[in-house]
């Protein structure tokens, strides 16, 4: 004896599509697809490729610990005539299953939810990526404001073209991969499947390349938050509530985009700067965090980027808030190899010693070395690209150099005009008692003329 049931592509209302069909019709693709007599290949809006998937009415066999099951794809059509006598069909898709009635039971508790679990990894690992950006509020389009829109995410960096320290580079790999596969452990020790990193350090130092590498490291879609356009605190729960899981949800240059310090601005120009500013508070801001980790149980990280740690309020940045603290930092030697792999595609060059040398000595961000690096003209070729960069970096040194003189010169100056000023200072005091003195060397006179 066998039995059916039916997995339909919409819901009863015909309004929302159902999460199981899309599911199941992933899993049916990429076990049993060899096995379908035709397949159709479906264009899908959030998919990055062609899907391949079984055709209506085919049939295919799966089978499962020893037990074999069919699975049927059917469609339903349905003539509906309009009241000016024009018919239009709609078709209803729908999967079928059909086993014996002895499996009843596994089939209903093991089987099917293998079949959507591992779906929807397939669906996850088809999908395409999206950045998204919160929307403006906007007085014309006021339905918009507090939504997400999106664009697909193709940004091509990854660990291996960012240029950082290696060990640093491998422990943060080492921590995001610890992180993605801690399902088990997060519920075990009762606590939100979530991270959350502050990446801080110079401007031009990668923060933002860091962020799209780790996007891609982990295959995660990223949220861009602007929260000088989230209108209150209430907007900003509403957005965050509103990201999915395999996610990461970004914070940039959190120091421009809030009043930190949660004191009034007295002053005009500070007081203008404060109106540019959202009405998002730092507490809302912790608020909206914690209430995000609470409702969460999809893997989340957050990331906070700033240009001044220091300006952060210490409750923003606390471990449990932002659990891993990464500093971006100038372009040291190690850094400037991957750049020059990544670039000019050379592993060595006899100026790397002098390089070496010169990225010791002075400050320079990785975004400035990745512009000399590049190629401005079809005529450049790596040798005098890196010669360049050399030249570049003598010139910074001189100007360092000349700085630093300068800067003697100045204090030299200013020590002399101190030395000058506090010698006529001297002189004139030295008069003004000389003056005194004499003064009453003649009172006394007058006194002893007038004893007289
Ligand atoms: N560490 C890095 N590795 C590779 N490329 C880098 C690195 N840092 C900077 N770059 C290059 O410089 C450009 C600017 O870097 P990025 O925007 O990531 O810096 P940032 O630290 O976020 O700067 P800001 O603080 O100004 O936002 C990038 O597009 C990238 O090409």
């Amino acid at each position: 004896m066998f039995e059916t049931g039916a997995i339909w592509e919409y819901t009863e209302e015909g309004l929302k599509r159902s999460d199981n069909y899309d599911a199941i019709r992933n899993y049916l693709s990429t076990n049993s697809a060899a096995r379908a007599q035709r397949l159709k290949a479906n264009e899908s809006k959030n998919s990055k490729s062609l899907v391949l998937s079984m055709d209506d009415h085919e049939e295919v066999e799966d089978e499962f610990n020893g037990v074999k099951v069919k699975w049927y794809s059917n469609v339903k059509v349905t003539q509906t005539q309009s009241n000016y006598g024009r018919t239009s069909s709609d078709e209803r898709r729908f999967f079928t299953l059909t086993f014996h009635r002895r499996h009843r039971g596994m089939i209903i508790e093991t089987y099917l939810n293998h079949v959507i679990d591992e779906g929807k990894a397939i669906g996850l690992r088809n999908r395409e990526r999206k950045l998204y950006t919160n929307n403006s509020s906007s007085e014309w389009y006021p339905w918009r404001s507090g939504k997400w829109s999106n664009v697909p995410f193709h940004h091509p960096a990854t660990f291996e073209t960012l240029a950082m320290d290696p060990e640093k580079k491998e422990r943060i790999k080492k921590d995001l991969i610890k992180f993605s596969k801690g399902k088990d452990y997060y519920k075990k020790v009762g606590k939100p499947w979530k991270r959350g990193y502050l990446l801080f350090g110079p401007p031009g130092t990668g923060k933002s390349t860091m962020i799209s590498a780790i996007a891609n490291f982990l295959d995660y879609d990223v949220y861009d938050l602007e929260l000088t356009t989230v209108k209150d605190n209430s907007e900003l729960k509403k957005l965050l509530l509103d990201t999915k899981g395999k996610s990461i949800i970004v914070i940039e240059d959190i120091d421009c985009s809030l009043d930190l310090t949660g004191q009034r601005k007295t002053e005009k120009k500070e007081k203008k700067e404060a109106e540019k500013l959202s009405k998002v508070t730092l507490s809302g801001l912790l608020n909206s965090i914690d209430g995000l980790w609470s409702a969460c149980s999809d893997e989340k990280i957050i990331i906070f980027t700033t240009n001044f740690v220091d300006k952060l309020d210490p409750a923003l940045i606390r471990r449990g808030r932002m659990d891993n603290h990464i500093e971006m930092s100038y372009c040291k030697f190690e850094a400037f190899k991957v750049l020059a792999k990544n670039y000019l595609e050379i592993e060595s060059h006899e100026l790397y010693g002098e390089i070496e040398r010169l990225l010791e000595e002075t400050e320079v961000s990785p975004a400035d070395v990745a512009e000399t690096l590049m190629p401005k003209s079809d005529e450049e070729d790596a040798d005098a690209c890196i010669k360049q960069k050399e030249k570049a970096k003598k010139l910074a040194e001189e100007e360092e150099k000349s700085k630093a003189e300068k800067e003697e010169k100045r204090k030299k100056k200013k020590a002399e005009e101190e030395e000058k000023k506090k010698k006529t200072e001297e002189e004139e005091k030295k008069k003004k008692e000389k003056k005194v003195e004499g003064s009453e060397e003649n009172g006394s006179v007058s006194v002893e003329n007038g004893i007289k």
